[in-house]
Parts: C-alpha cells; structure tokens; sequence
C-alpha cells in the first residue's frame, strides 16, 4: 500500500464516527484534506454536519467542497476534532505543526469532545522527535526565543518556504523548526515551551489525542492512548 492509499483509507475510516448533526474540527495537511473531500462526497449525499477549520487552506477547501463553515460564536463546542499528525508516539503524543497550522489545530481540538487523528503508519514512533518540532513565535520576539530555544539545546531554525521567502503562519507569526531530536518527555518540553514569553504555540500535543486510526498494510488499526 502507498502511503497515499494508507492516508485515504485512515480518512474512510475517520468517516465512520462522524454522525448526522455533528459539529466537526476539520483539521490541515494532505490526510486531512482527504478526510475533507471524503466528507464533502457526504455531504452532497444529505449528511448534514457544520465544521470549524484549522487553516485557511483547509476552510478554502471545506467550502468549495459545500460543507458548512460556523464559529466558535455559534458553536463553541465540537463532537470530533479529526485531523492528521507528523509523528504519533507512546500515548498518542503528537508532534503537528509541519504544516504550519498547530495553534488553530490545537485550539480545535480542545474545542472537541473526542479528537481523532488520522495517519498513515509511518508517522508511528518509539520516541517522538525524528521530524522537527514546530514552535511558532511572535515576530518581535524572534531573538529572544531562538535564543531562549538554543540555551535548552532545541536546535532552532527559522522556517522558509522553498522560494527562501519567510514562513508566515495563518495568525502571521513565524515558526521556529526545532530539529532537536529524542524527546523522550512530550510533557516536560511541552511546559518549557509554554514558559517561554514570545512563544505563541508548539506542535507537541500531549493528553489530546483520544484515538488514532493509523493505516498500513495490515488494514486500520486504531490506537487509543
Ligand atoms: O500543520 C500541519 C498539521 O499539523 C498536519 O496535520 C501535519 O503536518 C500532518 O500533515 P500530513 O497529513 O500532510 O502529513
């Protein structure tokens, strides 16, 4: 199976909690867009579902797809938040963020009663920390928290898009990528992140996942904390 089919086939199986009348966290990156046009198929058949998006790029999406777009004005709690992940490790600890959207995601899921990630099994580790952790920054403060990063060994790098133009977020900050490596307490890092003024969001998630439904040769396994 490639790794596109394991993402399609985690995203069908994300379709089997959703239920009529939910209110859904639709999250970002290339599984969540393929949950999001799945759900679109849904929708042009009846089912009646209104999400909040995670980005910019995944509320585009949702409403050229027809699915109805709220806020937290109007709705400010979710039956499911379901959206993919850059590393799933012990406890469904979470690295997010390679996509950029971590703090509209973050705020999604917490919004949400059950959040359900969707994966393809590549993004299974031992340990979190092979792929960068994303740490998104007031632009002012950029100085001060590389610094700041670099004195907890975090190994900071200022994100760029591929043209070597500035990474900007959806909420117009910039994103640290920590290549820092072995994580071995999501927790603990998670808390000196958050200690640090400047710091708007991380991509560690810890204690938010409440299922993950990862896809590989052997089907969908779905992994509970
Ligand atoms: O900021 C992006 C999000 O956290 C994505 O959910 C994450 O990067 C996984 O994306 P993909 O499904 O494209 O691997």
């Amino acid at each position: 199976m490639t790794q596109d089919e394991a993402k399609l086939k985690a995203a069908q199986r994300a379709l089997d909690f959703v239920q009529d009348g939910m209110s859904l966290g639709l999250g970002s990156g290339t599984t969540s867009a393929i949950f999001i046009k799945q759900l679109g198929e849904r929708v042009k058949q009846g089912l009646r579902v209104q999400g909040i998006a995670t980005s910019d790029a995944s509320q585009r999406l949702a409403e050229s797809l027809s699915i109805p777009i709220t806020t937290f004005d109007q709705c400010p709690e979710l039956d499911i938040a379901i959206d993919g992940a850059d590393e799933v490790g012990p406890d469904l600890a979470l690295i997010k963020g390679g996509g950029g959207a971590m703090l509209r995601e973050k705020i999604v899921a917490g919004a949400a009663h059950r959040f359900i990630v969707i994966a393809d099994s590549s993004k299974l580790v031992d340990t979190l920390g092979r792929f960068p952790l994303p740490v998104e920054v007031i632009q002012m403060a950029l100085p001060l928290v590389s610094r700041k990063l670099e004195a907890l060994d975090l190994n900071p790098k200022l994100r760029h898009h591929p043209d070597g133009s500035l990474y900007i977020t959806d909420e117009g900050n910039f994103i640290l990528d920590c290549a820092c490596g072995s994580i071995p307490d999501p927790a603990w890092t998670a808390s000196e992140l958050r200690g640090i003024v400047g710091v708007v969001e991380h991509g560690l998630f810890v204690n938010m996942a409440s299922l993950a439904l990862i896809a590989g040769d052997d089907g969908v396994r779905e992994v509970l904390p």
